[in-house]
């Protein structure tokens, strides 16, 4: 795509691409969007915006029905009224412009959107949910937008953006036993903050990046928001192709999406060879202290899922750190597979008998607790552990609550003995 042989970042050459002519960080674009996704609780906003648009087309049909997807996650099964009316709309509105709709057994919209499929390298995708980064694990430039926004992209495949500035996070060394993706994401945040990324394209990259599986990038991706980022690139290899060739049957890995050598960012550095378990305290992503710091907290409630730590490969962590333990005297643990897929591989391994016997509680896959939105609420003075990405005051409940955030590793350990627990000490 490039005219000429200046390096460029992922990011420009995904919005050249987006764009039809080569652009740079910093140049405002009108940009040809891949894939669209929307939610339960942001999609009835788009779709009134939608009309709006259309309002005096005679024709009220979306630009491209196949790249749009609409999930059922933060209110299922509906947990109000209004919650089902909103699934009603939107159902109605999938099935009238024939747009892929998986409804509300199917799992959390960034975890149903890369396994079923919906997502590739190069691609320019939008989600109206903040997280919509979390895509970027695929090597994709993929971004929350607004209802409105999203609406916009409905009627016209297109959306503006500045195509930002590259932060590049290059994090080297061997993850130590007990440490996972989680602590190093949660490392980077606590390190230049909740805007040190603000309006940046993050891309992670280093020995430390690429010799995660698949599961742990996404949590790495996920939380790019938390930094103020506007995407979470890691760019494919070949455990990306790997991942794809079973959910993309026609995939074909193309070397040509990944930073040039010498583009221009902001490098970081990183050595997590002696990296602690690390823990968000309330009421900021970015107050993370290592464990051994918030070790002996009290904890009401742990809570294992969401987007970020929801998959399968997270709950076998918890799975095999409890083994036949149960969960301690006075501790709720609720345990959320990420999507359907996920549940039942956990299903399949045994471990939902083995949290039944423990004490803990399996529920169908949903965003749950996470924003506070639907059940597993903390009351007044309650502490939460959780495995999910944001901690703000009342985020889980009330805003008398207290919500740390850690790797499913410190939440099982925590589990077991009703306080924040080092994993490294179990
Ligand atoms: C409901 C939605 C708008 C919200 C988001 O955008 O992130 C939610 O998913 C969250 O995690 O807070
Ligand atoms: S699991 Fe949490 S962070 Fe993820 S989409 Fe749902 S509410 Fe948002």
């Amino acid at each position: 795509m490039s005219t000429n042989n200046e390096p460029m970042t992922i990011s420009e050459k995904i919005f050249s691409k987006a764009a039809g002519k080569t652009v740079k960080a910093g140049e405002f674009v009108l940009a040809n969007i891949d894939r669209a996704m929307t939610h339960d609780i942001t999609g009835p906003l788009a779709v009134d915006g939608f009309y709006e648009i259309m309002r005096d087309k005679e024709e009220k049909k979306v630009w491209d029905p196949s790249k749009i997807v609409i999930l059922f996650d933060h209110q299922v099964p509906a947990d109000s009224l209004n919650a089902a009316q909103n699934h009603i709309m939107l159902r109605k509105f999938a099935k009238e412009q024939g747009i892929i709709n998986y409804d509300v057994y199917e799992g959390v919209c960034h975890q149903v959107m890369p396994e079923k499929g919906h997502v590739k390298p190069g691609d320019l995708v939008v989600g109206s949910d903040s997280h919509t980064c979390a895509y970027g694990s695929l090597g994709a430039f993929s971004t929350g937008i607004g209802s409105t926004d999203m609406a916009a992209v409905f009627a016209s495949g297109k959306l503006w953006f500045k195509v930002p500035d590259t932060i590049r996070f290059e994090v080297e060394g061997k993850l130590p036993k007990h440490v996972y993706s989680k602590d190093i994401i949660l490392h980077l945040i606590g390190d230049v903050g909740a805007e040190g990324a603000r309006y940046k394209a993050a891309e992670y990259a280093g020995s430390a990046i690429s010799s995660l599986p698949m599961s742990e990038r996404m949590t790495i991706s996920n939380m790019a928001i938390e930094m103020g980022g506007k995407a979470g690139i890691i760019e494919a290899d070949a455990t990306t192709e790997a991942y794809l060739k079973e959910r993309i049957p026609d995939y074909e890995f193309d070397p040509y999406w990944k930073s040039d050598e010498g583009a221009e960012c902001e490098l970081h550095k990183y050595d997590i060879s002696n990296l602690e378990p690390q823990v968000a305290c309330p009421h900021n992503v970015d107050n993370v202290k290592p464990v051994t710091e918030v070790e002996g907290t009290k904890v009401d409630q742990i809570f294992v899922g969401s987007c970020t730590n929801g998959r399968f490969e997270d709950i076998e962590v918890v799975a095999k750190m409890m083994g036949d333990e149960p969960v301690a005297k006075g501790v709720r643990l609720l345990i959320i597979p990420a999507s359907r897929t996920e549940y039942m591989k956990v299903l399949r391994a045994g471990y939902i008998e083995q949290f039944m016997e423990a004490g803990a509680m399996v529920e169908s896959p949903c965003c749950g607790p996470c924003m506070g939105g639907s059940f597993g609420l903390l009351g007044d003075g309650e502490v939460g552990l959780a495995t999910s990405n944001r901690n703000f005051k009342g985020r889980e409940g009330s805003p008398q609550s207290f919500v740390y955030l850690s790797s499913p590793a410190t939440a099982a350990a925590s589990a077991l003995t009703g306080e924040i627990t080092d994993p490294r000490k179990i």
